[in-house]
């Protein structure tokens, strides 16, 4: 078996380990689409880990089980190397061997009766570990921290907090495998970028990347604009029109806003992303194309998913693998590197030289809860830079409604200590005049 079929064969396998298996537990792992195979005797040796053997794994574990079994259960699960999700009664997990044996050896465990969802959504989140982990074990070509400079140069991104060092480092392992990748993250965030990064660093870089926002074409129409149309397959359709899908062949597809897909084209979607095939509207012929597929959302796509708007089985297929955007008030010292950044973007549009930022301005920006992200500092900076009318901005340029409490108490210290002028009490309070940015 060559190595992509050997991968493709092991996507989506559960190995299911129980002394006494249930059909209920295969026929819900089946009808969501995971291939599951029974192994009923942990005595014997686990086949040799390979790459088409699962990589996810559920296993049962016994009722007041000896430290025998456990100790053999722990060999077998070693030897199978999988990510685990364990099975257990209720309080079964109270007992100290048990725990330990889930604490040392899996990545989450359900407890009987469990609602079928939370089973199915932690075996498709250990799947996507394990997919992540077999990606992080082929050779690594990037050093550890990246800086803002690199970033930009290698991502099109500027900021080199934790968070987005975490996220640096999952678009490096998404752009190593074919799998479908979640983008989830506050609206404004950056989540097309991070589509982008993460198709321009994979192997299809070279083949076309596409885009379409699934809010922003009316309902009737997203599904001929997905999967394209023949000439007369409705009122309007004056000639035969390639989707979006076919347009992306070999290349990536980006679903963004994928939350306000209507749940009629949710059902095609899912056809395509389980066979690989769809039809243009208005034909039966079907069509076969490989595309990669990236989606993103600003809703929180599992509480969609528990009040029925969003397809679960939809939800499972696209969420394989997942990287966060950081919102930007949680991003320290990169929302300073991203106002100047815009500033140097934008400082064209200003009506004379702008030499930077004053420490109050920049206190201000820091302050800030930026509920439109990295968008709404873009716009803020823009808007900035046109009404400013120095050549250095002050947090009143910068017109944002939370002034910074500390920064207000230090200049109204400083403006009883010294009984000076407004402006002095700044200076003395943060400098508030000195450009800290040329
Ligand atoms: N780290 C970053 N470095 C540079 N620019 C950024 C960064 N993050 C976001 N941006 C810019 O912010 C703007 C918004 O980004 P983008 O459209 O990708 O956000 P989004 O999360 O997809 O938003 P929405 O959910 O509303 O679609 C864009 O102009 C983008 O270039």
């Amino acid at each position: 078996m060559n190595t992509s079929a050997a991968q493709s064969a092991a996507e989506r396998q559960v190995l299911y380990v129980s002394g006494n298996p249930a059909n209920r537990i295969v026929e819900l792992l089946t009808a969501a689409a995971w291939q599951v195979v029974v192994a009923t005797d942990t005595e014997a040796a686990p086949d040799t880990p390979t790459k088409a053997a699962p990589r996810v794994g559920l296993i049962e574990l016994p009722q007041d089980a000896t430290p025998e079994q456990l100790g053999a259960l722990q060999k077998y699960v070693r030897r199978a190397k999988v990510t685990w999700i364990a099975l257990v009664q209720p309080g079964q997990a109270d007992g100290a061997a048990t725990r330990q044996f889930i604490v040392d050896h899996c990545y989450d465990f359900i407890t009987s009766p469990y609602p079928e969802q939370s089973l199915l959504f932690a075996i498709g989140h250990a799947y996507g570990l394990a997919t992540l982990r077999d990606a992080s074990s082929a050779p690594q070509d990037e050093p550890r921290r990246i800086s803002s400079r690199r970033a930009q140069g290698q991502f099109d991104m500027i900021g080199e907090c934790d968070a987005m060092q975490e996220l640096y480092r999952g678009i490096q392992k998404c752009a190593r495998t074919p799998a479908p990748v979640f983008i989830c993250g506050e609206s404004g965030t950056g989540k097309e970028l991070a589509a982008r990064a993460i198709h321009n660093r994979s192997p299809r870089a070279r083949l076309p990347y596409v885009a379409i926002n699934c809010a922003a074409i009316p309902t009737t129409l997203l599904q001929a604009e997905l999967f394209g149309h023949e000439r007369g397959a409705f009122t309007g359709a004056l000639q035969q029109k390639i989707g979006r899908i076919e347009s992306a062949a070999h290349g990536t597809l980006f679903l963004d806003e994928i939350g306000d897909m209507p749940y009629s084209c949710q059902a095609v979607l899912l056809r395509f992303l389980q066979e690989g095939t769809f039809e243009r509207l208005g034909s039966n012929t079907p069509i076969k194309v490989d595309v990669r597929i990236i989606s993103a959302t600003h809703v929180d796509l599992e509480a969609a998913v528990a009040q029925g708007k969003f397809r679960a089985d939809l939800y499972h297929r696209l969420c394989v693998l997942k990287v966060t955007k950081p919102p930007l008030r949680e991003r320290g010292t990169d929302i300073e590197m991203l106002a100047q950044h815009a500033l140097t973007l934008y400082k064209k549009e200003a009506q004379h030289k702008i030499r930077g930022f004053s420490a109050d301005a920049l206190a201000a920006l820091r302050q800030y809860d930026w509920p439109g992200n990295v968008r709404e500092l873009f716009n803020c900076i823009r808007r900035t830079l046109v009404m400013a009318e120095n050549p250095v901005i002050t947090a009143a340029d910068l017109g944002l409604n939370a002034m910074p409490d500390s920064l207000g108490d230090a200049l109204h210290v400083a403006h009883v200590q010294t009984h000076a002028s407004a402006t002095t009490a700044a200076q003395g309070a943060g400098n508030a005049k000195k450009p800290v940015h040329a």
